[in-house]
């Protein structure tokens, strides 16, 4: 089996366990930093290094619109996507200043939102189209705006290998995202609308029934196409999620370590690994949302979750959060002293 650029798999399970035994020699009972080891090799793994490096670490917010909000779904109207834009330029965001206390850069990316925003520097200008289809009327994307939202998320990590970038965090803004999510993540894990469907921005009850009706009609309408990932994306997904979805298919032959955020980045996530299961292995799960049908999708990608905040907003704002576990696990590699540096005893 080939990994990242051509590697067999004896050399990267050589890098793990190279790794595994030098985190086994550092002065702490092995095993006793817990979920930090387990990212510290993957780090490893990743990197094909036992010297892993987090930083300079860059969050990329990819935003579009979305039809589907034409359906009532969302608890804030469409406009807040374009509004958003102007608050992430102006750097008022929670992602903004999560970002900066994090010691990450931030890039905001339009790939459909639906609102001449060119004025808006501090911007990346990719917009595909102004925003998604009603996806229960018709297909979401036309196969030629798929491939372009692709394109757009691959350029992005191009781009920040490019400039130096040793790690991404993954992030979105678009107003009904929620609902593409539920959809998404239900037919990926076989789940039904009542598992995956949440209040996103905080619908109330009737609100609520009302979208796991949407999403359950959406899922019934494109049940056929759960073998083919990238037609339920095309069909039920947004331009951002595309874009998300062509950032984690790249990332791999780059070495990239990618934090995914909370339900709409995990449900990129279900596709990507789908179409591409090497994509799985250069993952990091910021955090479990709040969000009905997190816990699911997690599970589905066999994710451990590195915090439980009960947060519920999406942007990329877990990245920030955890960001700095990254950086610990790999400091714990990098500089830890082993027992034979700093003369302590072994185990009996
Ligand atoms: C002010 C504001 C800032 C946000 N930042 C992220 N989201 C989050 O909420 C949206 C998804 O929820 P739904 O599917 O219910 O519309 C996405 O834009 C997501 O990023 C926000 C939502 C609002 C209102
Ligand atoms: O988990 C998320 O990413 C999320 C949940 C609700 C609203 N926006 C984002």
């Amino acid at each position: 089996m080939l990994n990242f650029q051509g590697e067999t798999a004896d050399t990267v399970s050589d890098i793990s366990a190279d790794a595994r035994k030098r985190l086994d020699n550092k002065t702490k009972p092995p095993g006793s930093l817990g979920q930090i080891e387990a990212v510290a090799v993957q780090l490893a793994t990743v990197q094909g290094s036992v010297v892993p490096v987090v930083d300079p670490a860059r969050i990329i917010v990819f935003a579009a619109d979305h039809g589907i909000t034409a359906a009532g779904v969302s608890a804030y109207p469409a406009e807040v996507t374009a509004q958003m834009m102007a608050n992430f330029a102006s750097g008022g965001a929670a992602v903004c200043v999560l970002g900066a206390a994090a010691g990450a850069s931030l890039e905001v990316i339009d790939v459909g939102v639906n609102a001449d925003l060119e004025q808006l520097t501090g911007v990346v200008h990719a917009k595909v189209r102004a925003g998604s289809r009603n996806l229960l009327e018709e297909a979401a994307m036309t196969h030629e705006e798929l491939d372009s939202a692709l394109q757009v998320g691959r350029e992005a990590v191009v781009r920040a290998v490019e400039a130096g970038q040793k790690c991404l965090g993954l992030g979105e803004m678009g107003i009904g995202n929620t609902t593409s999510a539920a959809i998404l993540t239900g037919l990926m894990c076989g789940a039904s609308a009542t598992e995956v469907t949440g209040r996103g921005t905080g619908l109330n009850n009737s609100q609520l029934s009302l979208k796991q009706r949407v999403v359950a009609d959406a899922m019934q309408r494109h049940a056929l196409l759960a073998d083919d990932p990238l037609e339920c994306l095309r069909n039920a997904g947004g331009l951002e999620i595309a874009a998300l979805v062509g950032a984690m298919l790249e990332a791999p032959a780059h070495r990239l370590p990618v934090l995914v955020d909370g339900f709409i980045v995990t449900s990129a996530a279900l596709i990507a690994c789908r179409l591409k299961p090497s994509v799985r292995d250069v993952l990091f799960f910021a955090h479990q949302s709040a969000e009905t049908g997190h816990a699911l999708a997690l599970r589905q990608l066999a994710a451990q979750p590195l915090l439980q905040l009960d947060m519920r907003l999406g942007e990329g704002s877990a990245t920030a959060l955890a960001l700095p576990l990254l950086r610990g696990a790999a400091a714990v590699l990098c500089d830890m002293a082993s027992f034979a540096d700093a003369g302590v005893s072994t185990a009996e």
